[in-house]
């Protein structure tokens, strides 16, 4: 094999691509040999990007292109926490990567706050996964015939597209909208253990062929633009799915007693109550915010990362509501998530590190979804309750003064 330097000197010139090394010398080699090109071209040495232990070929093949090394986020973990759910029962340990000082303290706290009080009650209510192609017609006469075609023909769809896929499941297609003389027909689908983007992209594909096929033949010009039409909505804030839900939707909920809520977080049930109402509502009201929440994204985002679920769906796990209301003198707690894409198989899950955090929750592999999203809800109310309580004690800023800086 040619030395290392004229391979690079070739790459610098321009007479390799760094993409194409995988083919030539295999994957280990091809990403060592990228990283000392990057290195010249940038004049930084990356002593710790070169320090991981992820199976370089495992990872080129599924989850990720040109690749250099591996970054490293710090990985706490909160709990015990206490769920009583339908499908996670007893106590579990929460992985949480995140760089920033006082989250895990924090969640640590709602973890065990909830687990000295009974335990958090979560159920998922809703599992689905969606993709909305944009379909372009001559005109709203024929966009309304492709509507009413998709409706009548909603069986031979779901066998096209259900042809793909072992364990994908065509449930709906709700709602068709139109636009102009355009269709946006929001496919639904059931998609097991797997978050389901791949699956439901091509399930959907070979449906829009079959559809545009079939019309065709019936004398209407439809023409498949995108087979993301932004209607889905993936990986962006919406109304849409902050309303008709996505992923796994999700709602956990505790009661706390007034001595519960006084001696575990140096507050009051009335306190928590008015930061909720006044914070969560009013004030996400006044900013047009679609989170009614002080931050799901902490606890989503800390427990994705370290679980290989996509980092994007960070923005969807962003939305849903919380309720805090004073009952009995105690406080009745909840958290709803609407929108929480994850999976248990596929994706950035079989990744060495995020299998491993899967592992700890009990969580990787088949039949294990549906586990995993309460444990999600479970930790988001254990956090979401310790901040309500931080911003109600007034102690939100000294505790990042301590542990963040
Ligand atoms: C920092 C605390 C927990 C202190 O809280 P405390 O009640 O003063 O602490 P404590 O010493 O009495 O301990 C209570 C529990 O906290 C945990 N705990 C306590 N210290 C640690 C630690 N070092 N490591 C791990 N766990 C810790 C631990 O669970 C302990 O219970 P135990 O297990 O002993 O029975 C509290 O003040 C707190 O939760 N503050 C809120 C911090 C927070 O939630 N930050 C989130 C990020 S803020 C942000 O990013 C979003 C924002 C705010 O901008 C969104 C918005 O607009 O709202
Ligand atoms: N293509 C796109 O537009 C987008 C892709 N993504 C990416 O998609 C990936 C996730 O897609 P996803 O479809 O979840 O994962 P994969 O693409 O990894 O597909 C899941 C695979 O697991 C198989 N499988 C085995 N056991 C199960 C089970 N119990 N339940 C479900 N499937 C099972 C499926 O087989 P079978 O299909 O035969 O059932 C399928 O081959 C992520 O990497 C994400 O970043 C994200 C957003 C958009």
């Amino acid at each position: 094999m040619n030395n290392f330097n004229d391979i690079i000197e070739k790459m610098l010139k321009g007479e390799i691509k760094p993409y194409q090394l995988d083919k030539l010398f295999g994957a280990k080699i091809a990403t060592e040999l990228r990283r000392k090109f990057i290195e010249k071209k940038v004049g930084v040495e990356f002593e710790h990007i070169a320090n991981y232990t992820i199976d370089e070929e495992m990872a080129m093949k599924k989850n990720i292109e040109n690749m250099i090394g591996a970054i490293q986020i710090p990985l706490g973990f909160a709990g015990p926490l206490k769920i009583n759910g339908e499908y996670a029962k007893g106590d579990f340990y929460i992985p949480l990567a995140t760089t920033e000082g006082a989250l895990v303290a924090s969640v640590n706290r709602g973890c065990s706050i909830i687990t000295k009080c009974g335990g958090v009650d979560v159920r998922v209510i809703d599992d689905k996964m969606t993709r909305a192609p944009c379909l372009k017609t001559k005109s709203v006469v024929d966009a309304m015939k492709v509507k009413d075609w998709i409706l009548e023909n909603f069986e031979r769809i779901k066998e096209v597209a259900e042809s793909t896929t072992r364990h994908g499941k065509l449930v709906r297609i709700d709602p068709i909208l139109i636009v102009g003389r355009n269709i946006y027909p929001r496919f639904v689908f059931k998609t097991g253990d797997a978050m389901g983007m791949n699956m439901v992209t091509i399930a959907t594909e070979k449906a829009c062929e079959f559809i545009e096929g079939e019309l065709r033949n019936e004398g209407v010009f439809v023409k498949t633009v995108a087979v993301s039409g932004n209607v889905c909505v993936d990986k962006k804030p919406s109304g849409m799915n902050l309303i008709n839900g996505r992923g796994k939707t999700v709602v956990a909920e505790i009661y706390l007693s007034e001595k519960e809520v006084n001696k575990y977080l140096k507050t009051t049930p009335e306190a928590i109550a008015e930061v909720n109402r006044l914070k969560n509502y009013i004030g996400s009201a006044a900013s047009n915010s679609m989170g009614f929440n002080a931050h799901y994204a902490n606890i989503v985002g800390a427990i994705f990362l370290a679980t290989g679920q996509d980092e994007a769906h960070i923005v969807e796990g962003s939305l849903g509501i919380t309720m805090a209301e004073v009952e009995d003198e105690g406080l009745y707690f909840s958290i709803t998530l609407p929108d929480l894409p994850l999976g248990t198989v596929g994706g950035g899950t079989r990744v060495e590190t995020q299998r491993e955090c899967l592992e700890m929750l009990g969580c990787y592999g088949d039949g294990k979804a549906l586990k995993f999203a309460e444990i999600v809800g479970g930790a988001v109310l254990a956090g979401e309750l310790s901040l309500l309580g931080a911003l109600a004690s007034g102690h939100l800023g000294k505790a990042h003064q301590e542990l963040g800086r």
